[in-house]
C-alpha cells in the first residue's frame, strides 16, 4: 500500500509539473546522453586510439552521408592516405588497407568474424535473408549449398549458349553492317547494362528481359542502382532494424522518396519473374517435358543433403533479387569500364585487339575453357579493370566474433565491424606501384620487361573486387566467363575508339577532390556502381 501511495503521490507530483519544465527535462536528459555517449566514444572506447577524424569517432552519421553522396569509396582512399593504414571510420567501425588485413578478415575459412548488422536490413522487402545478407554462419552455409548449385559446372555449361546468344544480339546492335563506316557513338554504360541485364534474365529467369532492343524492361536496371542508395544508407540510421518491418512501406516512400520506390518495383519484378519460373517448372513436368535448367531451376529444386531442408518461398524471393542484382549490375560495370580504359589507353587497347584476333579464326571459335583462359593479355586488361574499378569500391562489413581477431598484430575486440574497402586497398602504392596508371602488364610476370613473380604475387594477394573465402563471390566464374567472352566478341569483330570530343565517364579539374583524373572512370558509389559513359564507336574489323 505505501509503495501504491508513493508512486501514486509520484504520478500527481509529475502531472502537477507544467509542461515547459517537462519539455526542459527531456532536453537535459537527451543532452546529457549525448555528451556521456560522445565522451565515452572518444576517450574510453576500445577503438578510442585509433586515427580518424572526430565527426567519425562520434556517430554514423558521416557514413550515412557518403553513401547518400556516392563519393564513400574516394573518402575512404582519402582517409587512409591522411591517417594510415588503418582508420576509425565509425564509432565502431575500423577500416584497413593492407594485404595483410585483407586476408585475415575476409581470408580464411575460419576467420573469427560473421557479416556485419548492416546486412540485416537490405531484404527486409523481400520478407528473408538472402544467401548474401543471411548473418548466421551455420544457416550461411545452407543456404550457400542451396545456391551452389546454380553455380555448379554443369551449370556453367548450360549457361555459355544463353550468354553466347546475348552477347551475338549486343555485338549486333552496337554497329551497322556497313564496314566502311564508323557506327553512331554508344553509351557503353547503358548498353553493358543491357547486356547485363539480359544475360541475367535468360540465366536466372529463362527469360528473355530484351533490353538491347525494347525499353519495356530498361527500368528495372535503372531501378537496381537507385534501389541500392536506399539499402545501403538505410542500414546505418538509429535503429535501422526497428525500421525494417516498414522498410518498403508508402510511410517510407514518403519519407525516402525516388529510391524507395524503386526498391518496391524492383522487389515485385523479381518476384514475377520467380512466379512465371515456378508456372514455367509446373507445366513442363505436367507436359513431361525436360525443363530449362537456368539457375532458378537448380534454386528451385534444391535440397540441402545435410539438413534436408529445402529454401522458403520468402527465401526464394530473397535470393531472386540477389541473381537479378547481383549478377547483372557488377558484370555491366567491369564491361563498361574496360572499354572506358581502352579507349583511353591506344597502347593496351592494340595489344589485346591483336592478341584476341591472332587467337581467334571466327566469332565461333570463342568460347570459354581453356584457349580465352590462356589470353594473358586480356585478363591483364579485366583484372587491371576490376582494380582501378570495383564493382563494389567501399566496405563489405565483417564483425568480429567473441574471441577476437588479431590484424596486423594487434587485438580487435569482439563486436568491432572491419573491413577493407577495394577501392583504397587498389590504389595502395605498396600494393600496386603507380596506382593510378592502366597497366595491364602488372598481371603477367616478364622478368625481362620488370615484373616479377613475387610482384604479381602480391598484385593477387591484395585483389579484392569478388571479395574473399566464404562469403566471397560464388559468381566468380560465371562474372569471368561473361567478361571475356563480350570483350572477346567485340574486340574480335570491331575497332573501337571513343566518339571526338566526348568526355563522358572521365574525372575532370572542375569537380571535387578524388575526382580529377581525367583518365579516371567515374564511379557514384551505391554498394555497386552508378556510372556513364564511354561514348564509343564501332566499326568492323578487317580479317
Ligand atoms: C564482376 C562481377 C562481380 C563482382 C565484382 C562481384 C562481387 C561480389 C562481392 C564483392 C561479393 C561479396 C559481397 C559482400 O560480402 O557483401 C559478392 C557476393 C555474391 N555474388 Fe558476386 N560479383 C560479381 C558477379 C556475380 C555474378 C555474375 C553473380 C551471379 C548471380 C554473383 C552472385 C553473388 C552471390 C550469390 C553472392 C553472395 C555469396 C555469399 O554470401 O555466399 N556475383 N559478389
Amino acid at each position: 500500500m505505501e509503495v501504491l501511495s508513493l508512486n501514486g503521490s509520484g504520478i500527481s507530483a509529475l502531472l502537477d509539473t507544467p509542461i515547459s519544465a517537462l519539455c526542459l527535462y527531456f532536453v537535459v536528459l537527451i543532452i546529457a546522453y549525448f555528451t556521456i555517449i560522445s565522451i565515452y566514444r572518444v576517450t574510453f572506447h576500445p577503438l578510442a586510439r585509433y586515427p580518424g577524424p572526430l565527426s567519425y569517432k562520434l556517430s554514423n552519421w558521416p557514413l550515412i552521408f557518403q553513401c547518400i553522396g556516392g563519393n564513400r569509396h574516394i573518402i575512404h582512399l582519402q582517409d587512409h592516405e591522411k591517417y594510415g593504414s588503418v582508420v576509425r571510420i565509425g564509432p565502431n567501425v575500423l577500416s584497413y588497407n593492407t594485404e595483410t588485413a585483407l586476408n585475415v578478415i575476409y581470408g580464411g575459412q575460419k576467420t573469427n568474424v560473421r557479416k556485419s548488422e548492416w546486412y540485416r536490413t537490405i531484404d527486409a522487402g523481400s520478407g528473408a535473408f538472402s544467401a548474401a545478407t543471411e548473418i548466421d554462419k551455420k544457416k550461411h552455409a545452407v543456404r550457400r549449398r542451396f545456391i551452389s548449385h546454380s553455380f555448379s559446372t554443369e551449370a556453367l555449361r548450360n549457361s555459355e549458349p544463353f550468354i553466347q546468344d546475348n552477347v551475338a544480339r549486343f555485338c549486333e546492335n552496337l554497329a551497322s553492317k556497313d564496314e566502311k563506316t564508323w557506327s553512331e557513338k554508344k553509351d557503353m554504360a547503358k548498353w553493358c547494362t543491357w547486356l547485363g541485364f539480359d544475360i541475367m534474365g535468360a540465366l536466372a529467369f529463362g527469360r528473355p528481359f530484351n533490353c538491347l532492343e525494347s525499353e519495356e524492361n530498361r527500368y528495372i536496371p535503372t531501378a537496381i542502382t537507385s534501389a541500392s542508395k536506399y539499402m545501403y544508407y538505410f542500414p546505418f540510421l538509429p535503429a535501422a532494424w526497428l525500421l525494417a518491418p516498414i522498410m518498403n512501406s508508402r510511410l517510407m516512400e514518403y519519407v525516402g522518396g525516388q529510391s524507395v520506390t524503386d526498391n518496391i518495383r524492383l522487389v515485385n519484378y523479381a518476384a514475377e519473374q520467380l512466379q512465371f519460373k515456378i508456372e514455367q517448372e509446373k507445366v513442363d513436368k505436367e507436359k513431361g517435358k525436360a525443363p530449362r535448367k537456368d539457375m532458378l531451376h537448380y534454386l528451385l529444386n534444391a535440397e540441402d543433403p545435410k539438413t534436408g531442408l529445402k529454401p522458403t518461398p520468402e527465401e526464394l524471393l530473397a535470393d531472386s533479387v540477389l541473381y537479378l542484382t547481383a549478377g547483372s549490375d557488377t558484370v555491366a560495370t567491369c564491361l563498361a569500364a574496360s572499354f572506358f580504359y581502352l579507349v583511353h589507353n591506344p597502347s593496351a587497347l592494340a595489344k589485346v585487339t591483336a592478341e584476341v584476333r591472332a587467337a581467334f579464326n571466327s566469332p565461333e571459335e570463342i568460347t570459354a575453357g581453356k584457349h580465352i583462359d590462356s589470353l594473358a593479355y586480356l585478363h591483364g586488361v579485366m583484372d587491371e579493370t576490376m582494380r582501378r574499378c570495383p564493382p563494389k569500391p567501399s566496405h563489405v562489413p565483417r564483425e568480429v566474433m567473441p574471441g577476437g581477431i588479431t590484424i596486423d598484430g594487434e587485438h580487435i575486440p569482439a563486436g568491432t565491424v572491419v573491413g577493407v574497402p577495394a577501392y583504397a586497398i587498389h590504389h595502395n602504392p605498396d600494393c600496386y606501384p603507380d596506382p593510378w596508371s592502366f597497366n595491364p602488364e602488372r598481371w603477367i610476370v616478364n622478368e625481362a620487361a620488370g615484373v616479377s613473380a613475387e610482384s604479381v604475387a602480391l598484385t593477387n594477394r591484395s585483389f579484392c573486387p569478388f571479395s574473399l573465402g566464404i562469403r566471397g563471390c560464388i559468381g566468380k566464374t560465371l562474372a569471368y566467363m561473361e567478361y571475356k567472352i563480350t570483350l572477346a566478341h567485340v574486340l574480335w569483330k570491331y575497332d573501337i575508339r571513343q566518339a571526338e570530343g566526348e568526355t563522358v565517364g572521365e574525372g575532370s579539374p572542375d569537380l571535387e577532390q578524388g575526382r580529377q583524373r581525367v583518365d579516371e572512370y567515374q564511379m557514384v558509389d551505391v554498394i555497386g556502381v552508378m556510372r556513364s559513359g564511354p561514348m564509343v564507336e564501332f566499326k568492323l574489323a578487317h580479317h
